[in-house]
């Protein structure tokens, strides 16, 4: 699996070490995703899905044998320009008393520094953002007033603006209804069509197995790596120790994993 050439990696994580507080929180983790690629990042609660993506965007002291898109060294300008980032929602300052196109258009911070006017191709990145994320019709709305579907959706088109390579996603299913889910999941894979990498931590574990074209089951270190039908076979076993749960576990049964002894 991990014996193509490292130079076809849109992006690419080696030997990350992450320590915080005395904590060992991530241990040697390697990851890579191709341009076109849609990946998720599953394990369960603390596992260090969040801090893997906050350290790739070098918001997390780390240290790592070599962090590139497209064979470049992940450095800040990299990352300004050509990585995409939705966090997680409550991370997010909803109380901000903008609008939504106006956090859409912060998106653009990072090449137009605060205040300067957005020119008219930039204009248009946030219209097609906007579009492409189905919040065109709450441009002037103000922030706080949104449902959770809605500023997931606004997450998404303000990460959008600058057309990313790079797109990571830090579980932006949470919550949402099931319409709000097949919209995004569609976005998702639609920008991976057209060559983005897609890197997308989520806990629905179904919907991953079944929309990714990769997993990486993760716990302080990578579990198991592989396409939804070999993590199918890499044996219950994996499953229940990298998410710590029981072999009576129902949802060992809905991903469709064989028992111990080889039976569904
Ligand atoms: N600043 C910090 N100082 C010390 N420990 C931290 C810090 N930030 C995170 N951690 C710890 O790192 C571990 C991994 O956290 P992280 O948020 O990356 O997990 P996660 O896989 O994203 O979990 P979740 O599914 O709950 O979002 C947790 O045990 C957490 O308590």
């Amino acid at each position: 699996m991990h014996n193509d050439s490292h130079a076809h990696h849109a992006l690419d994580v080696r030997c990350l070490n992450v320590t915080l507080g005395g904590r060992h929180i991530l241990d040697d983790v390697s990851l890579h995703v191709h341009a076109g690629e849609f990946v998720a990042l599953i394990g369960p609660n603390g596992a260090g899905k969040t801090t893997l993506i906050r350290s790739i965007l070098g918001l997390i002291p780390h240290s790592t044998a070599g962090m590139s898109a497209y064979g470049v060294p992940l450095d800040a300008r990299t990352v300004r320009t050509r990585v995409g980032y939705v966090p997680q929602r409550h991370e997010f300052a909803w109380d901000f008393p903008i609008t939504v196109r106006e956090t859409v258009v912060s998106g653009l911070t990072g090449i137009l520094g605060f205040g300067r006017r957005a020119k008219l191709e930039h204009q248009k990145a946030v219209e097609e953002a906007m579009r492409r994320a189905d919040v065109t019709h709450l441009a002037s709305r103000p922030l706080g007033e949104l449902s959770g579907g809605q500023k997931q959706r606004v997450l998404v088109a303000r990460a959008l603006v600058l057309r990313p390579d790079i797109l990571l996603l830090d579980e932006p299913f949470t919550g949402l209804d099931m319409p709000t889910q097949e919209l995004l999941n569609d976005l998702f894979r639609g920008l991976a069509r057209e060559g983005c990498a897609v890197l997308m931590t989520t806990h629905d574990l179904i919907s991953a197995l079944d929309q990714c074209d990769r997993l990486y089951l993760i716990r302080e270190r990578v579990r198991a790596a592989g396409t939804p039908d070999e993590l199918r076979e890499v044996g219950v076993d994996v499953w229940m120790d990298t998410f710590q749960i029981r072999e009576t576990n129902p949802l060992l049964g809905a991903l469709g994993l064989r028992g111990k002894d080889g039976k569904e």
